[in-house]
């Protein structure tokens, strides 16, 4: 697939009575790179289950393209072109790596898998190993490189750096920004770690208490320390080490 279009408008969900998220719009152009920031419990996670309809929504619409995928389900919303990678690992344990890359291949061929391989050498080496002898790292891999495998035209990551080694890191975020720059597919990503969130993207939000509490560049977030502080309750934000 190639990149799509995505238009949040009015979005206020939760889980049973409980709103999480209130009257939260945004939008990302085809082949963008948002990230998603704020503090531990502002709505983060749920922005991205409320998008992939894992929770439940009060009010909004859901834009892929010139489709509201609000009222679909889960797995309809999937074929149309939205891939999600939620922060819990969701691996097969008693298939191998390469069975559970099969999975997200759909109708691809399976020689598509080297493409996780080229993404993920670790995986290659342990090809053969059944999901549950890998590593939590292994398995974040594992996870990120299925979901990639089915080429959605909308990636959303939950934290996809999570027990992954530095260098490991650096390499999955420029297949990312090499996946988004071509033209293949658009990108969410909520990341603690800000400063490789911030490297990577070119649009910036921020949730506090479930609203939008800013959005912009990169660059205007980096020389506004007050939103540092106050929306991020971090000091500064490193440099990035490029
Ligand atoms: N399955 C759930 N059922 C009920 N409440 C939930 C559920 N998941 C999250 N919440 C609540 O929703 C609010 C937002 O949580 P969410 O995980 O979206 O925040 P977050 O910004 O991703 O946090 P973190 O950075 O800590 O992962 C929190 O108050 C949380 O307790």
């Amino acid at each position: 697939m190639t990149a799509a279009r995505l238009e949040v408008s009015g979005l206020s969900a939760g889980y049973g009575q409980t709103r999480v998220l209130e009257d939260v719009s945004f939008e990302a152009e085809a082949g963008a790179r948002l990230a998603v920031l704020g503090r531990n419990g502002v709505g983060k996670s749920t922005l991205l289950a409320t998008i992939a309809g894992q929770t439940r929504r009060h009010a909004g619409a859901i834009k892929l393209g010139d489709i509201d995928i609000a009222g679909m389900d889960g797995a309809s919303r999937a074929w149309q072109g939205l891939g999600y990678v939620p922060q819990e690992r969701c691996i097969f344990p008693s298939l191998t790596v390469e069975e559970n890359l099969f999975v997200g291949l759909k109708d691809r061929e399976r020689s598509a898998v080297d493409e996780a391989y080229a993404m993920f050498p670790r995986l290659k080496e342990r090809r053969r190993n059944y999901g549950n002898q890998l590593s939590g790292g292994e398995q974040q891999m594992l996870t990120t490189a299925r979901t990639i495998l089915g080429r959605p035209s909308i990636l959303m990551l939950d934290e996809p750096l999570e027990g992954l080694a530095p260098v490991i890191c650096e390499e999955l975020m420029a297949a990312l920004t090499r996946l988004a720059s071509g033209g293949d597919m658009t990108i969410l990503l909520v990341e603690q770690r800000i400063r490789a969130a911030l490297d990577f993207a070119d649009q910036v939000l921020i949730l506090e208490r479930g609203r939008i509490a800013w959005s912009g560049t990169p660059a205007a977030l980096r020389a506004s320390p007050q939103t540092v502080e106050g929306l991020l309750g971090v000091a500064a934000i490193p440099h990035s080490a490029a």
